[in-house]
């Protein structure tokens, strides 16, 4: 699992693990771990031309000790103050090994080979200052080739929301961070400004409480797969059933159906669209009719009686995914009639968020784990908001967020079969929460596989999801 923590609960952790250490030594092993990450990335030292971009914090501490490393190396190491109050032993420190001091903005004569973004880390406030904003563009314009390496976190992005309320933050290539991750390199639009992000073991894990945000690795949807026994049949592996696709839209049902019927339960059905069925039934010769299911897919696709189908499916006492036009006839909290709660997973994309919440797509777009948290809560369901990182948001407040995606699943009908996926899952027997988060990362690790850096169509991504299953359990 990756975890990340707010910036509060990094201070506590490192105040924890400083009392045992002598002063200094937690600098010492971040600069050490960007500077090894920056050799990396030049292959080498030697003759490599390096700029740091230094504020006043010990995120400049670290930019500073680690270009002192860097100098050592034989790097041509050059910082740039933007601050009155430069961490003091770390200026020592470059200066004694060899690396120039400027302040100012003005552009270098030559242009270097990497910029490090040591401006602020976890204690900067959101945006930056415009003599810094000139500082940056003098030293790595944008689309001069110049590799950006934040310290800890990409400067002006808003730590612990993903947030980025300011336009104006660093745009890195690679992020070096240290301890744990922060939410800002796990949520969007932040994440996007983190580039590649890297971890320093700074031996802080001990002292971390439980993450305020997650992300499944390959090796925890392994372990939460359902997966067959000898003693499995079709109905103990599960039924799903699904109630998508319309007259107007028939290729989102098969789509959705083409999501069920990956193979991780014993048999699905559909119900809907007469016309539909007929396509699904030459598609998906495996599918059946009408009859009991352990979980609904409703609403992809959907008509005017997308309603209507989605009181069916409530009514029918089992979890169930609700997608695209059910989610319109949504009631907060999601309740059966008579008003027991169900577990549920909606599956809105930004503008399906904005209306569930009443508010603007923009705002949901910039503040998205805020977003769907309000939404998890007010509906009382799992919520995933669909994305380049997708948020997967609890009730209870926990959150998830996808990170084995590639930008070519943003494909029509790729929403559709990842509400058919995420309904098999509950079929099989996850608790929402694991489903809604297992189905995300298996529908973007089958994207990234279908697509091999390339081009996709959502029945590609469908298609690919029993080859990236097989990957993880072999
Ligand atoms: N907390 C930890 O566990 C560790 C922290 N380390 C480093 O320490 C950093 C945190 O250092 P600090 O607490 O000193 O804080 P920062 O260095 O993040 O920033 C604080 C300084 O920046 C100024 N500032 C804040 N927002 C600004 C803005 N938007 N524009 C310009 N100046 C701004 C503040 O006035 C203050 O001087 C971490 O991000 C990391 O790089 C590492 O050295 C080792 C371990
Ligand atoms: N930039 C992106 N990078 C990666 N995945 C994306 C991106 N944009 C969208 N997606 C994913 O693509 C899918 C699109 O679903 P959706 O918006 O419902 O489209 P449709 O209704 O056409 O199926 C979602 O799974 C979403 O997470
Ligand atoms: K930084």
């Amino acid at each position: 699992m990756r975890a990340a923590h707010t910036e509060a609960q990094v201070r506590a952790a490192e105040e924890a693990l400083m009392a045992g250490l002598p002063p200094g030594a937690l600098m010492q092993r971040a600069a050490s771990g960007l500077a090894h990450a920056v050799l990396a990335l030049l292959d080498g030292a030697y003759g490599r031309r390096v700029t740091l971009l230094v504020g006043g914090g010990d995120n400049g501490g670290d930019a500073l000790f680690a270009g002192a490393l860097l100098a050592r190396r034989g790097a041509a190491v050059d910082a740039v103050l933007l601050t009155e109050s430069p961490h003091e032993a770390g200026l020592a420190a470059l200066r004694a090994a060899g690396g120039r001091v400027r302040r100012g903005t003005a552009a270098p004569r030559e242009l270097p080979d990497l910029v490090v973004d040591g401006i602020v880390g976890i204690g900067g406030r959101p945006g930056l200052r415009d003599d810094t904003v000139a500082a940056l563009e003098a030293h790595a314009p944008a689309g001069s080739g110049v590799t950006v390496v934040a310290v800890d976190v990409p400067s002006g992005v808003e730590v612990d929301t993903g947030r980025t309320p300011e336009d104006a933050h660093v745009r890195a290539d690679v992020t070096v961070t240290f301890g744990t991750h922060k939410v800002a390199h796990l949520v969007d639009p932040a994440a996007r400004a983190c580039g590649v992000v890297q971890l320093v073991d700074i031996g802080l894990a001990p002292h971390l409480p439980a993450p305020a945000v997650e992300a499944l690795q390959a090796a925890d949807v392994a372990a939460l797969l359902p997966r067959p026994t000898p003693a499995s049949h079709k109905y103990s592996r599960g039924v799903v059933g699904v109630r998508a696709g319309s007259g107007r839209y028939p290729g989102a049902g098969l789509l959705a159906v083409a999501g069920a019927a990956s193979g991780l339960v014993g048999m699905v059905r559909y119900v809907g669209d007469p016309t539909v069925l007929d396509r699904v039934r030459e598609a998906h010769p495996e599918v059946v009719g009408v009859g009991r299911v352990q979980a609904w897919t409703v609403g992809s696709g959907g008509d005017n009686r997308a309603g209507a189908a989605l009181r069916a499916a409530l009514a029918d006492e089992v979890p169930l995914v609700v997608d695209a036009e059910a989610l319109r006839h949504l009631d907060a909290p999601v309740r059966r009639e008579g008003g027991e709660p169900v577990p549920a997973v909606l599956t809105p994309h930004a503008g399906e968020l904005a209306a569930l919440l009443d508010v603007e797509r923009a705002e949901v777009e910039a503040d998205q784990l805020a977003s769907a948290r309000r939404a998890a809560e007010r509906y009382d369901a799992v919520v995933l908001l669909k994305g380049s990182h997708s948020v997967v948001a609890h009730p209870d407040g926990r959150v998830r967020v996808n990170t084995s995606s590639t930008p070519w699943l943003a494909t029509a009908g790729a929403g559709d079969v990842l509400a058919g996926l995420i309904g098999a899952l509950l079929a099989g027997g996850l608790a929402p929460y694991d489903a809604a988060s297992v189905g995300a990362w298996l529908h973007g690790a089958a994207a990234t596989y279908a697509s091999q850096g390339g081009p996709v169509v959502a029945t590609q991504v469908a298609a690919a999801i029993p080859e990236v299953v097989r990957d993880l359990l072999t």
